[in-house]
């Protein structure tokens, strides 16, 4: 009970339930409508075939005295004056008007569940993607894309289900097997007695051939799933695919697996099959066996011809709100999985991952670029710290590296100073103040970042750069390309500045993107830049450009780059080493060398793999010529 009053009052579903009471409420009253009147419906006929019985002659001797003329216009007769057959006409029009609202009703029920099912669609669409997209990036290196593409897309239209199967039987299927029974019974007994045999034998029928025909659609959905997983990867991996010649293997993987979703396929028909002949059967039998009875019971003498009718009637609206609720159990058990897919990714929100805006959050200043870190200790998880008291201080204007080994927490250092993490103790300011205190917006709007992956998205280029920058103009964006080193390659591209660029930047080249991320951050404008290993990968020409285009980003605002390459940082104001999540080594690149120690190590290291650069040949020549990044 304590559970379902937690899920009442918490669940999203709930709530988006919630904010639709009112369509709900008019899709519930359309539904109680038409089970009145599938109700009422078998009164009129009832009433004809009785008065036909009591009053008509029908022994046929009159068949002949009619032509057609003389029956249409007795026919009109009957309905403009007084007549024996008017009791036709009242009870046919009432029949009419039972039908007309019938489908009305159903017209207006079924756009009224429409219109709630796709807003509660969308609703929850919209609050887990933005849940999702507000996860810190562990979650989604821990988690499955495609699963949770799937939760968001397939698993949110499943609860549409849930809604309407709940309706269905609750207002709709229980209230008219319900009603028919009681109103059978009041009718008469005994018979109703032999009516009420032959609904669970309607229900068992339906419950075992449904059950059969689910299994094997969710067998077929299965293999489905593997054989779409299997062409995804081979269109995604292509060269791959190409270069180890797996085009054979793939073509009989695929052809196998489409032959069983196939052979699912034809035994989900073949139940499907049975079902409906095995519900028609049921139906036809069912009824012959009320009929049996009825016609026993009219001899006896306990019912008329019109009550039979009734029962006749009331059986024949009965199989549908008994497969219905047959139905709903296996319904109700495929939106609930799918609804708790849905919660278990709303629950998701360990301390640890909500970086809250403070209810007192104001828009940051444009800032001078004062950094300070203040005995900082983070770890991903807090039992596990990744910085130890860290202590930093980076004055406006200044160009800084963070190195050292790999692990030792640079990264993460600039991923707290863009608030994706804030630490767990400690503090970090900028011009003084805790950035905590700042809208996230207008903290992370200060400050550009390049990282080493691009990440170009499926768009034309010029939208790939204004990204950077809603609602910037084409000169700014192509200042920004020219600034970044980026405008003369894009003018060689068939479509210039429109070519649409392909997934993850196909079709450009490593230094291509690193420029195209560098023009975002020219346009971004930010007296903040953080650069992440921006040009590892790169061979040393584009090493060169790239770092060119870096120099004349980061001019005289405040940077911190964290990079391996010793030697693209040698002219930096400082570079600060990290070990283990503390700082063990600062100062200028010649000092550090003659200090002999980390740093000292990693250069060497660094050096062996590109003997130019030994230490002491650049203690000799200097750093000043080998990075670009000079001020
Ligand atoms: N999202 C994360 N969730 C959990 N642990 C993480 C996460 N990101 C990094 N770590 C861990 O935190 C530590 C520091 O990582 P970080 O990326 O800051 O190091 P780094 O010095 O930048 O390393 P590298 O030079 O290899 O890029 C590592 O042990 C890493 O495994």
């Amino acid at each position: 009970m304590k559970r379902l009053r937690s899920f009442w009052n918490k669940s999203v579903f709930i709530k988006a339930l919630k904010s639709q009471k009112g369509l709900i409420a008019g899709a519930a009253l359309c539904m109680i409508g038409q089970t009145a009147l599938v109700l009422l419906q078998p009164w009129p006929i009832r009433a004809m075939i009785d008065h036909i019985v009591t009053y008509t002659d029908h022994s046929g001797h009159y068949i002949d005295r009619y032509s057609l003329t003389e029956f249409v216009i007795a026919s009109i007769r009957g309905l403009i004056g007084q007549s024996h057959i008017q009791f036709l006409f009242k009870n046919i029009g009432l029949l009419a008007l039972i039908y007309i609202a019938n489908a009305l009703l159903l017209f207006l029920q079924n756009i009224t569940l429409a219109r709630v099912g796709q807003n509660i669609t969308l609703d929850l669409r919209k609050k887990l993607f933005n849940h999702l997209i507000c996860m810190p990036h562990s979650f989604f290196e821990k988690s499955q894309t495609g699963d949770l593409t799937s939760r968001i897309t397939h698993d949110t239209a499943d609860t549409q289900a849930m809604l309407e199967s709940v309706l269905t039987v609750l207002v709709r299927s229980i209230p008219t097997i319900i009603g028919i029974i009681i109103i059978t019974f009041t009718m008469d007994r005994i018979y109703a007695s032999t009516f009420l045999m032959v609904i669970p034998v309607i229900y068992m029928a339906n419950l075992q051939l449904s059950r059969r025909t689910k299994k094997a659609l969710k067998e077929q959905r299965r293999v489905e799933g593997v054989l779409s997983s299997t062409v995804q990867e081979a269109f995604s991996y292509h060269k791959a695919v190409v270069c180890l010649s797996l085009e054979d293997d793939l073509v009989e993987d695929v052809t196998e697996r489409g032959r069983l979703s196939a052979e699912r396929g034809v035994q989900a028909g073949r139940y499907q099959g049975i079902l409906s002949a095995t519900m028609d059967l049921t139906m036809g039998i069912t009824s012959l066996f009320i009929l049996f009875v009825g016609v026993l019971r009219i001899i006896h003498g306990c019912l008329t011809v019109g009550q039979l009718m009734v029962f006749l009637s009331y059986l024949n609206n009965l199989f549908k709100p008994i497969r219905e609720v047959s139905k709903f159990a296996s319904r109700w058990a495929k939106s609930t999985a799918a609804l708790e897919r849905i919660e278990e990714l709303f629950s998701l929100t360990p301390a640890r991952m909500q970086v809250n805006e403070d209810s007192g959050a104001f828009m940051a200043p444009r800032f001078r670029g004062y950094i300070r870190f203040h005995n900082v200790t983070f770890g991903y998880d807090p039992s596990r710290p990744v910085l130890k008291d860290l202590n930093i201080a980076i004055s406006a204007g200044e160009k800084v590296a963070l190195v050292g080994d790999s692990g030792s927490g640079k990264s993460t250092i600039l991923q707290l100073l863009m608030r994706l993490y804030d630490p767990n103790e400690g503090m970090i300011t900028i011009d003084g103040q805790d950035i905590r205190k700042f809208s996230l917006n207008s903290l992370r709007s200060q400050m550009a970042v390049v990282l080493q992956d691009s990440y170009i998205f499926r768009m034309s280029i010029k939208e790939n750069i204004a990204i950077a920058k809603p609602g910037a103009t084409e000169e700014e964006v192509v200042a920004a390309a020219q600034a970044a080193g980026a405008h003369e390659f894009i003018m060689k591209l068939p479509n210039q500045y429109d070519t649409i660029l392909g997934e993850g930047g196909s079709g450009l080249s490593g230094g291509q993107k690193r420029r195209l991320a560098i023009a975002r951050a020219f346009l971004r404008n930010a007296p903040i830049v953080l650069l992440d290993e921006p040009t590892v990968g790169l061979d040393a020409s584009t090493e060169r450009q790239v770092m060119e285009a870096l120099a004349r980003l980061t001019g005289n605002r405040t940077t911190i780059m964290v990079t391996h390459q010793l030697h693209t940082v040698v002219d930096f104001d400082r570079i600060i080493v990290l070990s283990a999540g503390k700082v063990v080594e600062s100062g200028k690149h010649q000092d550090l060398l003659a200090q002999k120690g980390l740093y000292y190590r990693l250069w060497q290291a660094g050096q062996s793999k590109d003997s130019h650069h030994s230490p002491e040949a650049m203690m000799a020549i200097g750093a000043q010529k080998v990075s670009p990044l000079s001020p």
